[in-house]
């Protein structure tokens, strides 16, 4: 049994609602064993409900050490000036110990993201996120062109062989599209197939 865990961070909704197709393509893999949580949120409670922020999230608060816990973790998280948030990066920088001990060489690694404008930073964001993986010793896993919708050119919509993405737009009124909740529903099917694999 593979135990793998979609670990995101959302403030407006677009990444919950990938992460949650995430792990329903995950799902459908035989002996994956799938929970969804998100990092906490860092934002003064004041600040995040002025900004609109989305206070009625169901997934659970992780915790830096639990990801010790899971054979492979898909990284969900919003463009902040081309990077990932601020949230995923403190919830990160918390887990020293666990790179002290090796807890995470060997698992598996994935990101997906979404971003306000079509060009804004979804590429950067997933690869400036890797070398967080890689110090960890994670085996990194994308989004081969074998999920033929990063090919068409009959939508504007995100997903890249790095890993999936939404465009949520510059109010965050555009919400992911079916062929956008496909493909990050392909990454995780993609990673729990492999997970699998090493794991059982
Ligand atoms: C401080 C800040 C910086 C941002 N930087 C970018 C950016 O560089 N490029 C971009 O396209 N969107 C940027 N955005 C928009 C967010 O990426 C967008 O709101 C987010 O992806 C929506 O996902 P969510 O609903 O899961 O939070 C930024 C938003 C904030 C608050």
């Amino acid at each position: 049994m593979a135990k793998i865990l979609v670990l995101y961070h959302s403030m407006y909704g677009h990444i919950e609602t990938m992460a949650n197709a995430v792990a329903k393509g995950a799902r459908e893999v035989a002996g994956a064993q799938v929970e969804v949580k998100r990092v906490p949120e860092t934002m003064p409670e004041e600040a995040f409900k002025a900004a609109g922020g989305k206070t009625n999230q169901a997934a659970p608060i992780a915790q830096p050490a639990e990801l010790a816990d899971y054979d492979a973790v898909i990284f969900g998280t919003g463009t902040r000036f081309g990077n990932m948030t601020g949230q995923m990066r403190n919830f990160l920088d918390q887990t020293g110990g666990l790179w002290m001990k090796g807890s995470l060489v060997g698992k598996v690694g994935s990101v997906f993201c979404s971003s306000a404008t079509q060009h804004g930073g979804q590429e950067s964001t997933i690869l400036t996120f890797i070398p967080t993986l890689l110090h960890h010793g994670m085996v990194v896993v994308g989004l081969p062109y074998a999920e033929q919708r990063q090919m068409g050119l009959d939508e504007i919509k995100g997903g890249s062989p790095y890993g999936a993405s939404t465009i949520a737009g510059g109010q965050g009124e555009r919400q992911p599209s079916e062929q956008e909740l496909g493909m990050a529903a392909f990454q995780g099917r993609h990673v729990a197939t492999i997970a699998t694999k090493l794991f059982g």
